[in-house]
Order: C-alpha cells, then structure tokens, then sequence
C-alpha cells in the first residue's frame, strides 16, 4: 500500500514573530513536490500559531506540539484539543522524548492525550524512541514496543496516527541513527503492529524518522522502505527544510 511521504518541522520553544515571519517567505517559495507525493507539516510554539497559520501557503499544515489529556476547564497553562481544533489545526505531536523525559509525561498520560486528541478529529504524529542505554542495554525494541503497546491499550482507530521513531541519543545531537538502524526498527514497529494491531493497520500507518535529520543525510534514510517521512527539529528552522521535503521524491 502507498505511504504519502510525511514530513514535519518541530521548530520546539524556538521562534520570534519576526523570525517566523522570514522562515515562512522561504517556505512560501520553494518549489517542492505536490501534496498528492509529500503532506508537509510545521509545528511552531503555541503562542504562534495563528500568525504562522495565516501567513503560510495552505499546501502545508500547522500542528500543535502538545495538548491536554481531555477537556479544557481549570488546568491553568494546559492546552486542550478543543483548542486546537477550533483553530483549524489538523495534527498534534504527543509523545514527543522532550515531554516524556524532561517533563516526566508516562507512558498513560501520553496515550491518554492522544485518544482525547483523536476524540476530536485530530490527527497525532506519536513519537517513541529509546535512550542510548536502553539500546546498549540490547532493550530497543522492548521500549518502542511498550511505548506502542500504552497507545494499542487505549485506541484502536490508527487511521489518524503517524508514528515518529525518534532515538533519545540522536535528538540534538548531530548523531543521525545510520539508514540500517533506523530501517531495522521501523519494521520492527510495523511488524508489531501487523501482530497487535492489524495488518491493514500496519500497511497503512506512516513510520518516519526523527533525530538529526539534515540536507545531507536525508536522502538515503528516504530510500529505505519502511522510513515514510521525517519529523524534523534543529533543520527545520533553516532554509534547508526544504531540501528534506524534497527527498520525498526518493522515497521508495
Ligand atoms: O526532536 C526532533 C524532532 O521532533 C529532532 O530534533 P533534531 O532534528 O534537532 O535532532
């Protein structure tokens, strides 16, 4: 079954109007392939997004970064799906290591958020991931599947989720995982969800990649079968994004 080439830009807790504002222009000009071969989607901080929605082109979507585990009501600072859905938002990143390891969300309350998030028709771009002694540990597989595992436990409709197979140990930090590592758990996950989800499930659901991701590096991870895409941090705020929307045409 044919996976569009997804592909987000997390710009995380960075961003001013202004630079936003020049990032867009770029974005707004470049010449990339159509939506019918790449879905290409951009995550600013809260605070910005509408500015972002209003100035940027409407082949590309906004997401939010993270939202609450349910309704909205007396949850001072908290962001609830509703929100964001009435913003016209159609993803969410949950999951993402940066929540669940600096701000100690579990396992439960992530999959919470994302079956909240689905409640309200919103897509979710789920990141999962293991730290670098988990993988020297040999446990790789042990957490990406229990992280799976905690989201399998509380949805069963997977058609609105892209997952993202981010390793802690290449966030950040120029440690790109090599085309072999990340093609080996990215069909480990979708042989775990072939088992216990379904197979249509597991044809259907878009694994992309996320950690390190550059210019440079992208194009072979893009030719490996089961790497659908990329969600993207430090190179997403530079010109250079637009270059890895562009290895969706070697996407095989
Ligand atoms: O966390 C990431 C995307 O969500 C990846 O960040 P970097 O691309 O900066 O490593």
């Amino acid at each position: 079954m044919a996976r569009k080439f997804f592909v987000g830009g997390n710009w995380k807790a960075n961003g001013t109007l202004k630079s936003n504002e020049e990032l867009v222009k770029v974005l707004n000009a470049a010449e990339v392939p159509g939506t019918d071969v790449v879905e290409v989607v951009v995550a600013p901080a809260a605070v910005h997004i509408p500015a972002v929605q209003a100035a940027l082109r409407k082949d590309f979507s906004v997401a939010a970064q993270n939202c609450w585990t349910g309704k909205g009501g007396a949850f001072t600072g908290e962001l609830p799906a509703e929100m964001l859905k009435d913003l016209g938002l159609p993803w969410v990143i949950l999951g993402h290591s940066e929540r669940r390891h600096i701000l100690k969300e579990s396992d439960e309350m992530i999959a919470d958020k994302v079956a909240y998030a689905l409640s309200q028709g919103l897509g979710v771009i789920y990141c999962i991931g293991e730290k670098l002694e988990e993988r020297e540990a040999g446990n790789t597989m042990a957490v990406n599947a229990r992280q799976m595992k905690a989201l399998a436990d509380k949805i069963s409709d997977w058609s609105k989720i892209v997952v993202a197979y981010e390793p802690v140990w290449a966030i950040g930090t120029g440690k790109v995982a090599t085309p072999e590592q990340a093609q080996e758990v990215h069909d480990e996950v979708r042989k775990w969800l072939a088992a216990n989800v379904s197979p249509k499930a597991a044809a259907a659901t878009r694994i992309i990649y996320g950690g390190s991701v550059t210019a440079a590096n992208c194009g072979d991870l893009a030719t490996r079968p089961d790497i659908d895409g990329f969600l993207v941090g430090g190179a997403s705020l530079k010109p250079e994004f637009v270059d890895i929307i562009k290895a969706a045409a070697k996407s095989s």
